[in-house]
């Protein structure tokens, strides 16, 4: 017979809603992630994936159940203060300057969080290094998405939240973020995402969810149908 406790999950949703502007936007979701788990967000537009991701990174509040880091509370204001420090956060604002390198864009962020000597690395996996030094005016919608993921990299927080992360990113591009996530993951790393794109994740939970409102005919459907 074992006598090992049960190992507390990192992180454990439990039976959690979340309201936005008065409305209820999910309704008792549940998921129990460990160190080196994937949860991965699928739904139609506006079922709340953003909000979930949201929520997770302390923008709102549950409006019921609990999410707790380490079995604590993380709307404690005691607990916050370090679970935030476990965060990395991606979405669609991707808080890049314009008018400084693509180099500070990574460092900046990298020094804010006391660290040092992985921005350029990182910028080099993420096929940056040669567009450094130029700035950041010049990169395109996907190296600018590349330039997020070299972020991530350099700044190397346990939990990783990602809005969309593959958005605008052509398919090497999402080989090397299916790879930084696999190699995050070995490292006892979290990664949870929302997306409507296909990626590949080894053993991700998938959590879809529901639409808010029942789905009316669209123009799509009526083109569809040949009798009309
Ligand atoms: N700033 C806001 N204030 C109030 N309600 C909002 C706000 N942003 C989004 N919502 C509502 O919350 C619901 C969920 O939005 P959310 O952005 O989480 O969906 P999503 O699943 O990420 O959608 P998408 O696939 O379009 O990105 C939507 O129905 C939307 O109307």
């Amino acid at each position: 017979m074992s006598l090992r406790k049960p190992q507390v999950p990192r992180l454990l949703l439990n039976n959690v809603s979340c309201m936005r502007n008065a409305q209820q936007i999910l309704r008792n979701v549940n998921a129990t992630i460990h160190d080196g788990g994937s949860l991965v967000l699928t739904g139609t537009n506006g079922s709340g994936k953003t909000t979930f991701l949201r929520m997770l990174a302390g923008f709102s509040k549950p409006s019921a159940g609990e999410v707790l880091w380490n079995g604590h509370d993380i709307t404690k204001s005691g607990i916050f203060h370090q679970y935030k420090l476990q965060l990395n956060w991606l979405s669609l604002k991707d808080a890049i300057k314009s008018n400084i390198t693509v180099l500070d864009n990574v460092q900046w962020f990298e020094v804010l969080e006391g660290k040092q000597g992985k921005s350029l690395p990182a910028l080099e996996l993420m096929g940056l290094g040669r567009l450094a030094k130029e700035k950041a005016k010049m990169l395109s919608m996907g190296q600018r998405k590349r330039l997020q993921l070299a972020r991530l990299l350099a700044i190397d927080r346990q939990i990783w939240l990602l809005d969309e992360p593959s958005v605008a990113l052509d398919d090497d591009g999402v080989k090397l973020l299916e790879y930084i996530i696999a190699e995050h993951r070995k490292k006892g790393g979290i990664v949870i995402l929302a997306t409507h794109l296909p990626i590949e994740i080894d053993d991700a939970m998938v959590l879809r969810l529901p639409p808010r409102f029942p789905r009316r005919m669209t123009f799509v459907d009526m083109l569809d149908r040949r009798d009309f």
